[in-house]
């Protein structure tokens, strides 16, 4: 008793049939757990690390003893081809496990999982592909990694739908088709999205597109990391182990996804196909409405996103922000960096008043319901996977190097927030009046995509509106 040190768990088991003795340690700064087993039949040591582990599965009811080992396991084609999944599915029969390890990894009770099968109905689950996505390896994912997790966990593998988007109207062509109608209808959906927020995004705002019936039942939907900037995925804390989210899958719960709601003046358009191409956006009671889960944004960060969203600047991954930034903030014909020239107002919880930010001019001005934009990348630290708040960062037109030194800070944990140039604060309403002659100034960026506002327009994003989709999380991480 009061042994600080006490020996890790240790038991005699096997591995696929092997007789191994199992050790379970555990870093004692970092909390990470190791599994390692020794052969008894030659000196050979098998070892899985806490990180690359999906979960600990029973295999059944009369074998209590017998474990499926889920993980995720280093692709070798991965680093000379960057289409291909960055790891691969793989597991392993267990017997005898620790205890310990088992209580880790076992799926919670509430887990996603066994959740979808309402009332012993099992859902409607739908695969969707993102083939456009990141730098295009959601197709090997789904076939080195999450169709063969599927195989393993799921007895009906085969019941299941896969999507593999052709166009960038794929995703809202099946929200309109398959998942709104079934949500009126009062049908269990689960939705395993292969994509970036984008993907998130064009389901979302279909599924709030048509009117919702007294039956609707909100579909569940589990995100993989394969855009660009993943900023729900690392906000979420699914990208912190190496399994792609399917840890996550596996062993979360569901919680509704908070939206906010982006309404513009009646000349905005949505530009698309490298903005080659203009559309109309939806009207929600004939105001041109964009929702959004992550950022509505306007200067600088919205300038690189729209920038960089070209086939070339795509295949440089998430590197294609900080190269979009760079030409902003130091332009090659030696200009500075641009001023934007708007009014900014915002909404604060408790206050029915709009209140102007004190500025003429902004840099950044930036709406967020995330923590962190891109990997590493915080730019709101206060918030927490899908809390709902709203909230607003932004700073004035203090030059290239000085805008450079505060996007540093934002990678270092989100330190820009204690720099006295930038404005932090949770808001409700964020209302834009744009005073930009150019179109390139009046650029919006809601979640990735990018609205164009015309001359002497306006933009007002609120947050509060009643979600539509419940997103699958492991708040344990
Ligand atoms: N086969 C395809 N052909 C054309 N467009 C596609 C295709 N597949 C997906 N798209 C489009 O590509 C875009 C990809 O967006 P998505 O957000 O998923 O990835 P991303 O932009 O790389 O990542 P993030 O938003 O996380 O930075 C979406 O607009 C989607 O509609």
């Amino acid at each position: 008793m009061g042994n600080e040190h006490s020996s890790p768990p240790k038991t005699e088991g096997q591995v696929d049939g092997r007789p191994v003795t199992f050790t379970l340690r555990q870093d004692e700064k970092t909390g990470k757990r190791e599994l390692i087993w020794q052969e008894h039949e030659n000196a050979s040591q098998g070892r899985l690390t806490d990180k690359d582990i999906i979960a600990a599965l029973p295999v059944h009811a009369q074998i209590p003893d017998d474990y499926s080992i889920l993980y995720a396991s280093p692709n070798p084609s991965a680093p000379d081809n960057p289409q291909a999944s960055p790891v691969i599915f793989k597991s392993l029969l267990a017997t005898n496990l620790p205890q310990p390890f088992i209580h880790h990894f076992q799926p919670p009770g509430n887990a996603c999982w066994q959740l979808r099968a309402d009332n012993g109905a099992f859902p409607n689950l739908h695969i969707i592909v993102s083939s456009g996505s990141g730098t295009g390896q959601a197709e090997d994912v789904w076939t080195q990694l999450v169709k063969p997790m599927l195989q393993h966990v799921c007895p009906k593998a085969n019941a299941y739908a896969l999507h593999t988007t052709t166009s960038e109207h794929t995703v809202a062509e099946l929200a309109r088709e398959v998942f709104l109608p079934q949500a009126n209808d009062g049908v269990t959906q689960a939705i395993i999205l292969l994509s970036g927020d984008g993907g998130l995004v064009d389901v979302v705002n279909t599924l709030l597109a048509g009117p919702c019936s007294k039956r609707y039942k909100k579909p569940n939907a589990t995100i993989l990391p394969l855009g660009t900037g993943n900023a729900m995925a690392h906000s979420v804390g699914l990208t912190s182990d190496n399994t792609m989210g399917l840890r996550n899958l596996l062993q979360g719960a569901t919680k509704p996804l908070p939206l906010f709601r982006a309404s513009f003046s009646p000349g905005a358009r949505l530009l698309v196909d490298e903005a080659r191409e203009e559309r109309r956006l939806s009207d929600v009671n004939r105001v041109p409405t964009v929702y959004g889960a992550v950022v509505c944004s306007w200067g600088l960060h919205a300038g690189l996103v729209a920038d960089s969203d070209t086939h070339e600047y795509r295949q440089h991954g998430a590197e294609r922000f900080k190269m979009a930034a760079e030409e902003a903030l130091f332009p090659k014909d030696g200009s500075p960096a641009h001023a934007y020239r708007g009014k900014v107002s915002v909404l604060r919880p408790l206050s029915g008043e709009w209140e102007r930010v004190d500025r003429e001019t902004h840099a950044y001005v930036l709406a967020t319901l995330v923590s962190k934009l891109e990997k590493g990348f915080t730019i709101s630290p206060s918030s927490k996977p899908l809390d709902g708040k709203l909230r607003l960062v932004h700073f004035g037109a203090i030059g290239g190097q000085g805008a450079m030194d505060l996007m540093t800070k934002a990678y270092q944990d989100g330190k820009h927030i204690d720099d006295e140039r930038v404005g932090y604060e949770e808001i409700t309403g964020l209302r834009i009046e744009f005073e930009e002659e150019e179109a390139r100034w009046r650029r919006v960026c809601v979640d990735g995509k990018i609205v164009r506002v015309e001359a002497g327009g306006w933009v007002e994003v609120r947050s509060g509106v009643e979600s539509v989709l419940d997103l699958i999380i492991d708040e344990r991480t």
